[in-house]
Protein backbone atom coordinates (compact mmCIF):
# COMPACT_ATOMS: atom_id res chain seq x y z
CA UNK A 1 0.00 0.00 0.00
CA UNK A 2 1.04 3.55 -0.35
CA UNK A 3 -0.84 5.91 1.94
CA UNK A 4 -1.64 9.29 2.57
CA UNK A 5 0.33 10.62 5.44
CA UNK A 6 -2.01 11.40 8.23
CA UNK A 7 -5.01 11.32 6.41
CA UNK A 8 -7.37 8.39 7.65
CA UNK A 9 -10.17 9.15 5.71
CA UNK A 10 -8.14 8.80 2.18
CA UNK A 11 -6.46 5.91 3.47
CA UNK A 12 -10.10 4.45 4.27
CA UNK A 13 -11.70 4.61 0.81
CA UNK A 14 -8.40 3.32 -0.67
CA UNK A 15 -8.84 0.25 1.65
CA UNK A 16 -12.56 -0.24 0.47
CA UNK A 17 -12.02 0.63 -2.97
CA UNK A 18 -9.31 -1.93 -2.77
CA UNK A 19 -11.73 -4.81 -1.17
CA UNK A 20 -14.45 -4.03 -3.61
CA UNK A 21 -12.10 -4.72 -6.65
CA UNK A 22 -10.25 -7.94 -4.43
CA UNK A 23 -12.68 -9.58 -2.32
CA UNK A 24 -14.76 -12.62 -3.27
CA UNK A 25 -15.83 -15.81 -1.74
CA UNK A 26 -12.47 -17.40 -2.50
CA UNK A 27 -10.62 -15.00 -0.48
CA UNK A 28 -10.47 -16.30 3.59
CA UNK A 29 -8.30 -13.61 5.15
CA UNK A 30 -6.71 -9.67 4.09
CA UNK A 31 -3.63 -8.46 5.47
CA UNK A 32 -2.88 -4.67 5.76
CA UNK A 33 0.35 -2.67 6.69
CA UNK A 34 1.47 -1.25 9.84
CA UNK A 35 -0.41 2.47 10.54
CA UNK A 36 -1.86 2.25 7.11
CA UNK A 37 -4.17 5.39 8.62
CA UNK A 38 -2.20 7.67 9.41
CA UNK A 39 1.76 6.49 8.53
CA UNK A 40 3.99 7.82 10.98
CA UNK A 41 2.78 11.55 11.08
CA UNK A 42 4.37 11.56 14.80
CA UNK A 43 3.87 15.16 15.05
CA UNK A 44 -0.08 15.11 14.43
CA UNK A 45 -0.50 11.67 15.77
CA UNK A 46 -2.46 13.13 19.25
CA UNK A 47 -4.86 15.06 17.64
CA UNK A 48 -5.18 12.49 14.71
CA UNK A 49 -6.14 10.08 17.44
CA UNK A 50 -8.44 11.80 19.60
CA UNK A 51 -11.21 11.97 16.45
CA UNK A 52 -9.65 9.00 15.00
CA UNK A 53 -7.91 5.18 16.01
CA UNK A 54 -11.42 3.63 17.05
CA UNK A 55 -12.88 5.17 13.97
CA UNK A 56 -10.98 3.20 12.08
CA UNK A 57 -11.10 0.23 14.39
CA UNK A 58 -14.82 0.22 13.54
CA UNK A 59 -14.49 1.00 9.75
CA UNK A 60 -12.53 -2.35 10.05
CA UNK A 61 -15.20 -4.10 11.72
CA UNK A 62 -17.88 -3.26 9.25
CA UNK A 63 -15.52 -4.35 5.86
CA UNK A 64 -14.58 -7.66 7.69
CA UNK A 65 -19.01 -8.15 7.50
CA UNK A 66 -19.78 -6.24 4.27
CA UNK A 67 -16.87 -8.13 2.18
CA UNK A 68 -17.00 -11.08 4.35
CA UNK A 69 -13.65 -11.42 4.91
CA UNK A 70 -11.28 -11.81 7.90
CA UNK A 71 -8.97 -9.41 8.53
CA UNK A 72 -5.48 -8.66 9.71
CA UNK A 73 -6.33 -5.38 10.51
CA UNK A 74 -2.51 -4.11 10.11
CA UNK A 75 -1.73 -1.63 12.62
CA UNK A 76 -3.49 1.60 13.87
CA UNK A 77 -2.58 4.18 16.28
CA UNK A 78 -4.77 4.42 19.38
CA UNK A 79 -5.19 6.91 22.10
CA UNK A 80 -5.58 5.17 25.50
CA UNK A 81 -5.66 7.75 27.95
CA UNK A 82 -2.58 9.44 28.13
CA UNK A 83 -0.70 6.40 25.44
CA UNK A 84 -0.46 6.13 22.46
CA UNK A 85 -0.43 2.57 21.15
CA UNK A 86 0.56 1.38 17.91
CA UNK A 87 -1.88 -1.85 17.89
CA UNK A 88 -2.49 -4.72 15.37
CA UNK A 89 -6.49 -5.59 15.56
CA UNK A 90 -7.63 -8.96 13.70
CA UNK A 91 -11.32 -8.81 13.26
CA UNK A 92 -13.40 -11.53 12.03
CA UNK A 93 -15.80 -12.12 9.09
CA UNK A 94 -18.86 -11.24 11.46
CA UNK A 95 -17.17 -7.92 12.29
CA UNK A 96 -15.68 -8.93 16.02
CA UNK A 97 -12.11 -8.42 17.37
CA UNK A 98 -11.09 -11.64 17.72
CA UNK A 99 -7.43 -10.38 18.82
CA UNK A 100 -5.44 -7.35 19.46
CA UNK A 101 -1.53 -6.55 20.04
CA UNK A 102 -0.01 -3.08 20.97
CA UNK A 103 3.60 -3.04 19.40
CA UNK A 104 6.02 -4.18 22.24
CA UNK A 105 9.36 -2.54 20.26
CA UNK A 106 9.59 0.82 19.76
CA UNK A 107 11.78 2.02 16.95
CA UNK A 108 13.88 4.71 17.43
CA UNK A 109 15.17 4.78 14.33
CA UNK A 110 11.73 6.21 13.27
CA UNK A 111 11.13 8.19 16.59
CA UNK A 112 8.93 6.08 17.87
CA UNK A 113 9.45 6.18 21.57
CA UNK A 114 9.29 9.77 21.48
CA UNK A 115 5.31 9.71 20.77
CA UNK A 116 3.95 6.20 21.54
CA UNK A 117 4.63 4.07 24.18
CA UNK A 118 5.16 0.50 24.30
CA UNK A 119 2.76 -2.76 24.47
CA UNK A 120 2.77 -4.33 27.88
CA UNK A 121 1.06 -7.65 26.79
CA UNK A 122 2.70 -10.77 25.51
CA UNK A 123 2.42 -12.06 22.45
CA UNK A 124 -0.69 -14.35 22.28
CA UNK A 125 -2.36 -16.91 19.45
CA UNK A 126 -5.71 -16.31 17.65
CA UNK A 127 -7.41 -18.63 15.38
CA UNK A 128 -9.13 -17.57 12.18
CA UNK A 129 -11.28 -20.60 10.21
CA UNK A 130 -9.79 -22.71 13.08
CA UNK A 131 -6.14 -21.85 12.39
CA UNK A 132 -3.83 -21.11 14.66
CA UNK A 133 -1.89 -17.61 14.07
CA UNK A 134 0.15 -14.63 15.30
CA UNK A 135 0.77 -11.13 14.30
CA UNK A 136 3.90 -8.74 14.90
CA UNK A 137 4.36 -5.14 14.04
CA UNK A 138 7.76 -4.34 11.78
CA UNK A 139 10.68 -3.52 13.70
CA UNK A 140 9.47 -6.57 16.18
CA UNK A 141 10.67 -8.81 13.64
CA UNK A 142 14.10 -8.33 14.98
CA UNK A 143 13.59 -10.02 18.23
CA UNK A 144 13.49 -13.54 17.38
CA UNK A 145 12.23 -14.39 20.72
CA UNK A 146 8.97 -13.27 20.80
CA UNK A 147 8.23 -15.35 17.57
CA UNK A 148 9.60 -18.48 18.80
CA UNK A 149 7.13 -17.70 21.85
CA UNK A 150 4.29 -17.67 19.43
CA UNK A 151 5.86 -20.89 17.32
CA UNK A 152 5.74 -22.54 20.75
CA UNK A 153 2.21 -21.56 20.95
CA UNK A 154 1.21 -23.56 18.16
CA UNK A 155 0.89 -20.84 15.28
CA UNK A 156 1.10 -21.91 11.78
CA UNK A 157 1.17 -18.67 10.14
CA UNK A 158 2.67 -15.50 11.16
CA UNK A 159 1.34 -12.15 9.84
CA UNK A 160 4.06 -9.22 10.01
CA UNK A 161 2.62 -5.77 9.11
CA UNK A 162 5.06 -3.40 8.70
CA UNK A 163 6.45 0.48 7.76
CA UNK A 164 9.64 -0.97 6.77
CA UNK A 165 12.17 1.73 5.22
CA UNK A 166 13.74 0.77 1.64
CA UNK A 167 17.26 1.46 3.75
CA UNK A 168 16.96 -1.54 5.26
CA UNK A 169 15.43 -3.96 2.82
CA UNK A 170 18.14 -6.37 3.15
CA UNK A 171 17.06 -7.28 6.52
CA UNK A 172 13.72 -7.26 5.95
CA UNK A 173 13.84 -9.92 3.19
CA UNK A 174 16.78 -11.62 4.93
CA UNK A 175 14.99 -11.81 8.50
CA UNK A 176 11.49 -12.82 6.63
CA UNK A 177 12.82 -15.70 5.67
CA UNK A 178 15.13 -16.57 8.47
CA UNK A 179 11.67 -16.50 10.78
CA UNK A 180 9.73 -18.67 8.40
CA UNK A 181 12.75 -21.24 8.21
CA UNK A 182 13.83 -21.11 12.09
CA UNK A 183 10.05 -21.69 13.27
CA UNK A 184 8.83 -23.53 10.40
CA UNK A 185 5.93 -21.55 9.54
CA UNK A 186 3.85 -19.10 6.80
CA UNK A 187 5.40 -15.91 6.88
CA UNK A 188 2.73 -13.23 5.52
CA UNK A 189 4.36 -9.67 5.38
CA UNK A 190 2.60 -6.51 4.80
CA UNK A 191 4.78 -3.39 4.32
CA UNK A 192 4.04 -0.25 2.85
CA UNK A 193 5.65 1.76 -0.59
CA UNK A 194 6.54 5.25 -1.27
CA UNK A 195 8.02 7.94 0.27
CA UNK A 196 6.61 9.23 3.31
CA UNK A 197 8.49 12.86 5.20
CA UNK A 198 11.53 12.14 3.47
CA UNK A 199 11.54 7.97 4.41
CA UNK A 200 11.32 5.78 1.32
CA UNK A 201 9.70 2.43 2.05
CA UNK A 202 11.07 -0.66 1.00
CA UNK A 203 7.53 -2.36 -0.01
CA UNK A 204 8.51 -6.09 -0.66
CA UNK A 205 5.18 -7.60 0.56
CA UNK A 206 5.61 -11.12 0.01
CA UNK A 207 4.08 -14.64 1.48
CA UNK A 208 7.05 -17.34 2.51
CA UNK A 209 6.53 -21.14 3.35
CA UNK A 210 7.56 -23.21 5.76
CA UNK A 211 10.62 -24.48 3.85
CA UNK A 212 11.66 -20.12 3.45
CA UNK A 213 10.29 -20.56 -0.34
CA UNK A 214 8.80 -17.23 -1.16
CA UNK A 215 5.73 -18.31 -2.66
CA UNK A 216 4.58 -14.69 -3.90
CA UNK A 217 6.50 -11.37 -3.45
CA UNK A 218 6.07 -7.34 -4.49
CA UNK A 219 9.15 -5.41 -5.14
CA UNK A 220 8.14 -1.39 -4.01
CA UNK A 221 5.22 -1.29 -6.96
CA UNK A 222 1.63 -1.33 -4.87
CA UNK A 223 0.18 -4.42 -5.51
CA UNK A 224 -1.56 -7.71 -3.52
CA UNK A 225 -0.52 -10.75 -3.32
CA UNK A 226 -3.14 -13.55 -3.19
CA UNK A 227 -2.04 -17.13 -2.23
CA UNK A 228 -3.56 -19.97 -0.80
CA UNK A 229 -1.26 -21.59 2.41
CA UNK A 230 -0.68 -25.34 2.18
CA UNK A 231 -1.38 -25.75 6.07
CA UNK A 232 -0.21 -29.69 5.51
CA UNK A 233 3.48 -28.54 4.87
CA UNK A 234 4.03 -27.07 8.39
CA UNK A 235 3.34 -30.89 9.93
CA UNK A 236 5.34 -32.29 7.21
CA UNK A 237 8.56 -30.11 7.55
CA UNK A 238 8.27 -30.09 11.02
CA UNK A 239 8.59 -34.26 10.74
CA UNK A 240 11.84 -33.57 8.33
CA UNK A 241 13.69 -31.66 9.97
CA UNK A 242 12.01 -32.33 13.82
CA UNK A 243 13.66 -28.89 15.13
CA UNK A 244 10.91 -28.63 17.90
CA UNK A 245 11.72 -31.98 19.30
CA UNK A 246 15.61 -31.15 18.88
CA UNK A 247 15.51 -28.51 21.17
CA UNK A 248 16.89 -28.36 24.57
CA UNK A 249 15.09 -25.09 26.46
CA UNK A 250 17.08 -26.60 30.13
CA UNK A 251 20.21 -25.52 28.11
CA UNK A 252 19.21 -22.07 27.58
CA UNK A 253 20.08 -19.16 29.48
CA UNK A 254 17.10 -16.87 30.24
CA UNK A 255 17.86 -13.55 29.07
N1 LIG B 1 8.09 0.62 11.54
C1 LIG B 1 9.12 -0.07 12.01
O1 LIG B 1 9.03 -0.71 13.04
C2 LIG B 1 10.37 0.02 11.21
C3 LIG B 1 11.43 -0.96 11.66
C4 LIG B 1 12.75 -0.66 11.04
O2 LIG B 1 12.93 0.33 10.39
C5 LIG B 1 13.85 -1.61 11.24
O3 LIG B 1 13.70 -2.54 12.04
O4 LIG B 1 14.89 -1.45 10.58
Amino acid sequence: MDLEIGKPEENRRTIENWLKMNCSDDIDVVVLPEMWSTGYALEELREICKMDGYQSIEFLQSMAKKFNVNLVGGSIAILEGQDIFNRAVIINRTGEIVHRYDKMHLVPMLNEPEFLSGGLNQVEVFELEGVRMGVIICYDLRFPEIIRDLALQGIQVLHVVAEWPLARKNHWNTLLRARAIENQMYVVASNITGTKLEVEFAGCSQIIDPWGDIILKLDQEVGELKATLDLHKVPQIRKEVPIFESRVPEMYRKL
